[in-house]
């Protein structure tokens, strides 16, 4: 007979020993932030893949049903949205600096902070559920550590734990309103400068950014209707035409427009700067489009639809060939002439003069998506603003050689930040200044592009926020080649 004890027990003196209970909403969760840390996955990317598994499970072998995958969602979404916020809470609750603790530990340490600091799961709860899960993912000795955390977090409320970590608005107001609302102080300070106003407007854009946006959708002209889109639990777009909104989340997959690809998934800043520059007034020829920087394909699949239904036809650039792949797939079934080329939008492969729409949509820090990608605000850095500057104006100086004299050009971003945004048109257009003979451009008002939206500023350019227009913080600025 084996003389090694069972699994999951002691020998036969001492305590019994009680395995842990396994909770696959929480492992669950714990996995995905692990995926995020470890291999620097996209929540959104690398979540859906997880819970749809885990629902084709059986509940016995740790499958989930709808409730646990939203929960699962939420506990995801929540502690990573806030983390710089939770990690100043444990800060205050761990005996040595956070660097020194484990990332693992540090991840069910989060994960528990959020279900009692975040959720409406009761402080027992949260802390018993949070220390099985240590015992399960971490081991008994850890988990005694993550009790004695979460026991010391238990002790205050989330405002009761900001009074103690913040500093007053009057001292620090940046380090106030980033812990107050999750955002690194140094995204605060670029948010605030590119806002402007009080203290009240930039707390609202703050909001905004941590809650999860309507899942919005785009009927691609000539190819879907919104009609079609409607379902119960459906609203129309607030600006664009083409636009419908999943008030309850939803799952677009399951709309035949979608499957089809007729439809698809596109915020409506996203629509807005497309239809902007479809609608620009152009003198003459209008039957060559570009798009320099294409991958995945959004916009280019409504610009391929708008173009279709004027007889031009769109070039879709893209630098990455996967990214190109994504866009050829995009536009699949448009009915209008279209070709992807995986070509370097700064050394061009089309000939100058040759577009009379150009569609610049660089790559950015991504600051004004904030809401979707709730771990991109941790992961970005100042730095980062240096690694794109030339690019973008390298782009923005092709696409503008791009255009024909008379063309237009969309400058576009996916961030507000003033060193992605007016600082690239104002560098661009001044150095061509400098060139006389050479190409020429100016700036044109967009405002009368994306008409009905109310706070689009002084112009020419236009930028867009989550608290004022709902969309992404998208930024459009429509330039007129001159020479
Ligand atoms: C902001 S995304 C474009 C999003 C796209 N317009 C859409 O709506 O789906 C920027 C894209 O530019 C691509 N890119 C980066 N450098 C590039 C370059 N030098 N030339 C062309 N594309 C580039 C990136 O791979 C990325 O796919």
């Amino acid at each position: 007979m084996s003389t090694r004890p069972r699994q999951g027990t002691k020998p036969s003196h001492g305590k019994p020993h009680r395995r842990p209970r396994k909770d696959p909403v929480r492992i669950l969760a714990f996995e995905a932030l692990r995926a995020v840390d470890e291999r620097d996955a996209y929540a959104n990317l690398v979540l859906p893949p997880m819970l749809r598994k885990a629902r084709e499970k059986a509940p016995e072998q740790g499958g989930l049903d709808a409730r646990d995958a939203a929960l699962a969602t939420e506990l995801v979404y929540g502690t990573l949205r806030r983390q710089g916020t939770y990690d100043a809470i444990i800060a205050e609750c761990v005996d040595r600096p956070l660097r020194e603790v484990d990332p693992p530990v540090l991840d069910v340490l989060s994960l528990g902070a959020h279900q009692l600091l975040g959720t409406r799961i009761p402080g027992h709860a949260a802390v018993s559920a949070t220390v099985e899960l240590a015992r399960v993912v971490l081991g008994d000795g850890r988990a005694k550590f993550v009790n004695a955390v979460l026991r010391k977090i238990s002790a205050d409320d989330f405002d009761g734990w900001l009074e103690r970590i913040t500093p007053p608005y009057e001292e620090d107001a940046e380090e106030h309103l980033a812990l107050r609302h999750a955002h690194p102080r140094w995204v605060v300070s670029a948010l605030w400068d590119a806002l402007g106003g009080s203290r009240q407007d930039i707390t609202e854009l703050l909001e905004a950014d941590n809650e999860r946006p309507e899942v919005t959708l785009v009927a691609r002209p000539g190819r879907a209707t919104t009609g079609e889109l409607l379902t119960e639990e459906a609203l129309p777009g607030r600006w664009s035409p083409y636009a419908v909104r999943l008030t309850e989340g939803g799952e677009p997959g399951a709309l035949d427009a979608v499957r089809e690809g007729r439809a698809g998934v596109q915020d409506e800043g996203s629509q807005l700067v497309a239809l902007a520059l479809a609608n620009a007034p152009v003198e003459g020829a209008d039957t060559r489009w570009l798009d320099t920087c294409a991958g995945p394909g959004g916009k280019a699949a409504l610009l391929g639809a708008l173009a279709a239904g004027r007889g031009a036809a769109l070039v879709a650039a893209e630098k990455q060939p996967h990214r190109a792949r994504l866009v050829a797939r995009s536009l699949a079934g448009n009915p209008g002439p279209w070709t992807v080329v995986t070509a370097d939008g700064t050394r061009p492969a089309w000939r100058p003069g040759s577009f009379d729409r150009v569609l610049a949509d660089v790559p950015c820090t991504g600051l004004g998506a904030l809401r979707r990608r709730p771990e991109a605000r941790w992961r970005r850095r100042p730095e980062d603003l240096e690694g794109f500057a030339p690019l973008q104006r390298g782009l923005l100086r092709q696409a503008l050689e791009a255009a024909r004299v008379g063309g237009v050009v969309a400058y576009v971003t996916c961030s507000p930040h003033p060193a992605e945004t007016r600082a690239v048109v104002d560098d661009v257009l001044k150095s061509l200044a400098k060139e006389p003979g050479g190409t020429a451009a100016e700036l044109i008002d967009a405002r009368p592009r994306l008409p009905e939206m109310p706070a689009l500023g002084e112009g020419p350019d236009v930028q867009l926020w989550p608290h004022l227009h709902g969309t992404d913080a998208m930024y459009l600025a429509l330039l007129r080649r001159t020479a």
